[in-house]
């Protein structure tokens, strides 16, 4: 597989205190790699730092070859501040729309594109609200929408599913196993550990702060059913101790 994303020797600091320190990390076309990590790792900088947000202190990215300077085109994001990502100004429909224009997106395929993505996350009848008139979850339900709808060829995910209730949570890791395996690549971290098998190919653990890696762990289901069929097979249930003891800074077991 072709790598997409190659992070070397990467570091970063705020105001002198160390936030990541030495992370490799090499991610091919269409992975979803999940990443988990200690409380203050680093997780959210690294992204901020792939999405060229903030500068790398040390090492570099490379996106197909090219170092990241500023945000590299054909990237979406999905964060945990969702109150502050949609326009107030324009409705749920017209901020899932948007990014399609850079898309070169007729009016109507965009609406049709934004009513396809709304659909997608359980959202088809409040297309014509506006996003201060739905709960915080549902909001963070539209910011996803609105990076499906885009299809970039990078998409990174900041405990995405955070503020929605568990029903739909599951709805929209389920979603995410649709996508998966599509031509995105997918950068997704997540408390949840659980939730960090589901729906990854890969699982990377940040080691406690400053962040680095410190296991890199794929995962290989050999069921892929609903939910709970998938969750309550040995090699899931293996998985999830595996990543877990890893975060807490366990022994190792196999997978070195
Ligand atoms: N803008 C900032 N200014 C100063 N320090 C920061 C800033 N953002 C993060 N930090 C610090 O850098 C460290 C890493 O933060 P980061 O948010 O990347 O970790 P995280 O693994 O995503 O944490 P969490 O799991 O709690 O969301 C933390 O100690 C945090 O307090």
């Amino acid at each position: 597989m072709t790598t997409m994303l190659e992070i070397t020797g990467l570091g970063h600091a705020y105001d002198g205190h160390v936030a990541l320190d030495g992370v490799d990390l090499r991610i091919a076309r269409g992975e979803l790699v999940g990443i988990v990590g200690p409380s203050g790792c680093g997780k959210s900088t690294l992204l901020r730092c792939v999405a060229g947000l903030v500068p790398p202190a040390a090492g570099g990215i490379r996106i197909d070859g090219r170092p990241v300077a500023g945000v590299p085109d054909d990237l979406a994001v999905v964060f945990q501040e969702y109150s502050r990502s949609l326009l107030p100004w324009l409705t749920v429909r017209d901020n899932v729309a948007l990014p399609l224009r850079r898309r070169g997106r007729s009016r109507a395929q965009r609406r049709a594109e934004a009513t396809a993505a709304l659909d997608a996350v359980g959202l088809a009848a409040v297309g014509h609200k506006y996003p201060w008139q739905l709960s915080g979850g549902m909001q963070q339900r539209v910011s996803i929408a609105r990076a499906l709808a885009y299809r970039p060829s990078l998409l990174l995910m900041d405990e995405p599913f955070g503020s929605v209730d568990a029903q739909t949570r599951e709805d929209l890791e389920d979603l995410l196993l649709k996508v998966r395996g599509t031509s995105m690549t997918i950068l997704f971290v997540t408390h949840d550990i659980d939730e960090s098998v589901y729906v990854s190919d890969r699982v990377v653990v940040l080691g406690p702060a400053p962040g680095s890696v410190v296991a890199d762990l794929p995962v290989r289901l050999p069921i892929r059913g609903d939910q709970i069929t998938t969750r309550e097979q040995p090699e899931f249930v293996r998985l999830r101790a595996e990543v877990g003891r890893r975060v807490r800074g366990s022994a190792t077991t196999s997978a070195d």
